[in-house]
């Protein structure tokens, strides 16, 4: 099997000439339940294709740390808007590792919100009708060029519907727990299996049951259920999946011409 994280295997797509190269750029759609692969396996496939990623969790997260440094109350709008208007988000490259970091109003912010406090408040910030708003607008100005894989809980249904490739990630919420408890292990944080679980089983139970764009797969999302592949695995199927929707989405713009 090769390998589809971390390299980046030359695709006969980059021989066209530009103009039908930019015409074939797609927006990748990934959404699906919390720590299932969304995240890794959309970032292998942006590098494969030479596209944008973005990580719109990680904008949910940086909300929530801003909105919890600053003691905002959800139920209060008028600190919410404030609170929102006071706040910057942007990714920056590591030149170190490669990778792009979430910067909170200049700051990084990349390994406070991953930690469990975050994880713990971050469904109820998000499902504040106002964060999602300016969160969208965003996100649908990051996508205006096309060429960009997002990964999150509304991308195919609220953000993008009219993506090219929407992907719905599913797996089983035990193995997931576990998963995410050796990615937080490696960073340092040790965490009882059964306080993740809850963590990821009580956003799971918010996220699709909010009012204002619950998670839940488009109709012409394609379900993929990660249990029992590898990341690699994942790679090659969503990469695969995208090189035939550009490729059909090229003969169109032929046809067109
Ligand atoms: N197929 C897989 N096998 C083993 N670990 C995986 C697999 N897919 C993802 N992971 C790991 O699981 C953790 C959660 O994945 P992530 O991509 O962050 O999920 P999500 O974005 O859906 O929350 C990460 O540490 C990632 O490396
Ligand atoms: N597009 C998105 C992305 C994330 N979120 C919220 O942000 C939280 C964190 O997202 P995440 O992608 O970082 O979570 P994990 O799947 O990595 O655990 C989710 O549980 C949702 O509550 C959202 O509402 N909409």
């Amino acid at each position: 099997m090769p390998c589809f994280y971390n390299c980046r295997p030359y695709i006969a797509i980059f021989a066209e000439e530009p103009t039908s190269l930019l015409m074939s750029k797609i927006i990748i759609a990934v959404d699906g339940f919390s720590s299932c692969g969304k995240s890794t396996t959309a970032k292998g496939v942006a590098a494969h294709l030479g596209y944008a990623y973005i990580d719109t969790g990680a904008m949910y997260r940086a909300v929530t740390l801003h909105f919890h440094t600053h003691h905002v109350a959800l139920t209060n709008p008028k600190e919410v808007s404030k609170a929102l208007e006071s706040i910057k988000i942007d990714f920056r490259r590591n030149p170190e590792t490669g990778r792009n970091e979430t910067y909170l109003n200049g700051l990084n912010v990349e390994d406070e919100i991953r930690k469990l406090y975050i994880a713990n408040w971050v469904s109820e910030v998000s499902a504040v009708s106002e964060v999602r708003r300016a969160m969208v607008a965003q996100q649908q100005r990051m996508g205006k060029t096309k060429g960009i894989v997002m990964d999150g809980r509304d991308i195919g249904t609220v953000v993008f519907p009219e993506a090219e490739l929407k992907v719905f990630m599913t797996a089983d919420p035990h193995i997931r727990a576990q998963r995410r408890q050796v990615e937080l292990l490696a960073k340092g944080e040790m965490l009882d299996l059964e306080d993740i679980l809850k963590n990821i089983q009580k956003r799971d139970l918010i996220d699709t049951t909010r009012a204002d764009s619950p998670l839940i797969q488009a109709e012409d999302a394609t379900l993929v259920d990660t249990s029992f592949m590898t990341l690699d695995e994942q790679i090659e199927l969503l990469t695969n999946m995208a090189d035939e929707k550009i490729s059909s989405s090229m003969r169109q713009s032929r046809t067109d011409a």
